[in-house]
């Protein structure tokens, strides 16, 4: 398989999806309602959504698509507005969208785990999309368990040539590449493969609880860095170890969240991008990360990404910090 379909397709849908993000940004700056779990959520994140799937039904019928989001949430009265909001969106992408298609594509994220599967995050590091940080629209094809296909889009992400908005694809076998957001040449991206600790970043997340920064601060101790830790938002950090921008990412549980389990469609894409641009992605215990299983990563513990050659050290390091 060459996947050529389907990276067409993928691509086209995350530069739209992307596009109604930056749309929402401008326009409400991204305000939020409360789920369920008390995460925000955004017009954005549901018009997203929709846009993604409303590609995938038309693109790949049979598959299943599993996303973040599900739209009985606007079902409250409360929410009538925002749900006017979110299908004035995605009509200003497809005009010939009625409210019941907005509500139905959104809802096609609802899928299951199959042999062969898309899953999506409409918005990944929806607070750093509110607080004007990075962002990114993320989506992976997954067959067998594995991931084949990723794509993330990020609108913020800082270019060279002083711009902002990338691109990160990825197919196994293909390699890795970048582009920028509003078109342009694919150019191939390699992780940095320098292994001296004193000279390597690690990435982490700018919400101090989505990963336990204790345990990250006992092994860059350990490990012996110096330079600390860069900060950012979403998938992206992904986008940076496969450019070679960072060097390793972990993802340590809390204790006070003891047995919760990573969301498949937070690191899917990361996934193929990183090990395609050279790098290595396995869980804190050196496991591969299992896509088979459910909407949950429920066969592993954690996450670590790193640029492939310092994989094992930072195990080894992980592995006295108890987690
Ligand atoms: N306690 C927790 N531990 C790990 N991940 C968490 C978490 N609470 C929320 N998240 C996830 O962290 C994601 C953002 O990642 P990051 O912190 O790297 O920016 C969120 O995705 P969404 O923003 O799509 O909801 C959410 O799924
Ligand atoms: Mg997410
Ligand atoms: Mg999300
Ligand atoms: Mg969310």
């Amino acid at each position: 398989m060459n996947y050529q379909a389907e990276k067409e397709l993928a691509l086209k849908i995350v530069t739209e999806a992307a596009k109604l993000c930056q749309r929402v940004q401008q326009t409400d700056g991204g305000k939020a309602v409360k789920k369920a779990d008390t995460s925000p959520v955004t017009v954005a994140d549901f018009g997203a959504q929709a846009i993604l799937c409303q590609g995938l039904i038309e693109g790949f019928p049979h598959d299943p698509v599993i996303g973040e989001e599900d739209a009985t949430l606007l079902q409250q009265p409360e929410l009538a507005g925002v749900r006017q909001q979110i299908i004035e969106q995605v009509q200003e992408s497809i005009p010939t969208a009625t409210p019941d298609n907005v509500i139905d594509w959104i809802n096609w994220g609802n899928g299951e785990v199959a042999q062969r599967y898309w899953t999506l995050d409409p918005i990944d590091g929806t607070r750093g999309f509110i607080r004007g940080n990075q962002y990114a629209v993320a989506l992976a094809l997954v067959e067998g368990g594995e991931v084949k296909l990723g794509v993330l889009a990020c609108p913020a992400f800082p270019r060279e040539d002083g711009g902002k908005g990338l691109i990160f694809l990825a197919i196994r076998g293909q390699g890795a590449t970048e582009m920028p957001l509003e078109g342009g040449n694919p150019l191939p991206i390699r992780v940095d493969p320098s292994f001296n600790f004193e000279q390597l970043y690690r990435i982490e997340s700018i919400e101090s609880s989505h990963s336990d920064r204790g345990v990250q601060s006992a092994v860059d101790r350990h490990l012996g860095l110096t330079y600390g830790a860069k900060q950012m938002d979403s998938l992206a950090k992904y986008g940076a170890i496969a450019k070679g921008e960072a060097h390793f990412y972990t993802r340590v549980p809390l204790p006070q969240f003891k047995g919760k389990k990573e969301n498949i469609w937070d690191h899917a894409p990361g996934v193929v991008i990183v090990e395609e641009a050279g790098g290595k992605v396995t869980d804190l215990e050196g496991k591969p990360l299992d896509f088979s299983v459910g909407t949950k990563l429920s066969n592993n513990h954690g996450v670590l990404a790193t640029n492939g050659v310092i994989h094992s050290q930072v195990l080894a390091a992980l592995s006295k910090n108890w987690v």
